[in-house]
């Protein structure tokens, strides 16, 4: 922990707690599985959209209260002082807040499957609450050995994208299933960048994340390999004829891209350096999730 840190005001460390922008990891899937149901069926459903999109959040907010409760168990968070667990002294209080946002997300889910008489959306939004679970909550803790950025990519991409695009549709397609890896990616690329600075407190909980196992030069070079997947990817199912050309506007996003690769590539051994880099992996995540669920709608 820097002083920088230690001396940050309250009300920035709530802000690092709550992590606001995070929250569009939450909006994008919905996002392009709605827009890609609008795209090949001409439906939106707009009550089920924002149904979707506020049970969405609150189960990210379930995910990341949580996280803090299971984190403190294991001690991985005993220098993180935006940890609500730390800002509160409350690990009861922050439990059951956790717990009331994931019954709050479940039920919006639930009254989609109810209007629809169709249990299929609030099935496959089970599977990735208990994805969730396994990743921090004991026994599992999957996130320990290294597995996080998997589970992520499966919750984030093919099971919210497609139940958002069941969810308007009430059918299955292959192109929401492509769609999703487009999701999914960058999703777990915000994850893998949030490693970067923590690998001395992650070594001393036996966090064995990819960047502690990999090293963070690795790391770096492994990023700049995903990130870069992305687009070309996005090309290649265009050229299939899988996309339509529009999805292409999601390159807009290259910029942030870059500045991703290059800023991890300079400062990946510097923990106060490439902290932030997590919220530029945000960006990327979140202009070309925008964009690329843009195109299907034109
Ligand atoms: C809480 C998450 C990451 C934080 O991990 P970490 O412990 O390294 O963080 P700190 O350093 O800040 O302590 C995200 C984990 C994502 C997880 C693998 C999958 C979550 C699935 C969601 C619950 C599904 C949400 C569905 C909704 C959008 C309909
Ligand atoms: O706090 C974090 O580091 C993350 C929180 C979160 O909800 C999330 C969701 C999806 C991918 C990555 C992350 C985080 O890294």
């Amino acid at each position: 922990m820097t002083q920088a840190q230690i001396s940050q005001p309250k009300i920035k460390l709530w802000m690092a707690a709550i992590k606001p922008p995070m929250y569009s990891v939450a909006i994008m899937p919905v996002w392009v599985g709605t827009a890609l149901a609008f795209a090949e069926k001409k439906v939106f459903d707009v009550t089920v959209f924002c149904t979707f999109l506020v049970g969405a959040i609150l189960i990210l907010a379930w995910e990341n209260i949580s996280n803090d409760v299971f984190d403190s168990e294991t001690g991985i968070d005993k220098n993180k002082h935006h940890s609500l667990v730390n800002l509160t002294g409350n690990k009861q209080l922050i439990f059951w807040l956790g717990n009331l946002c994931l019954i709050a997300g479940l039920s919006e889910i639930l009254a989609i499957a109810i209007w629809q008489q169709d249990p299929t959306v609030f099935g496959i939004v089970l599977v990735a609450c208990g994805l969730g679970y396994i990743y921090q909550g004991p026994p599992f803790r999957l996130g320990y050995q290294g597995l996080g950025e998997i589970l992520c990519f499966f919750a984030f991409g093919p099971l919210v994208v497609t139940a958002a695009y069941y969810s308007q549709t009430q059918t299955w397609s292959m192109t929401s299933l492509a769609a999703s890896v487009i999701v999914g990616i960058p999703t777990s690329l915000i994850l893998f960048c949030s490693h970067f600075h923590q690998v001395k407190d992650d070594i001393a909980a036996g966090k064995r994340s990819p960047i502690v196992r990999l090293g963070t030069a690795k790391g770096s070079q492994l990023l700049t390999w995903f990130t870069g997947s992305i687009f070309p990817l996005t090309l290649l199912f265009v050229l299939c004829g899988i996309f339509p050309v529009w999805t292409l506007l999601s390159w807009l996003s290259l910029p942030y891209a870059f500045k991703l690769c290059r800023h991890v590539q300079q400062n990946h051994h510097q923990p106060e350096k490439v902290s932030n880099c997590k919220f530029i992996a945000v960006k990327v995540h979140f202009w070309s999730c925008l964009l690329f669920g843009l195109g299907f709608m034109i």
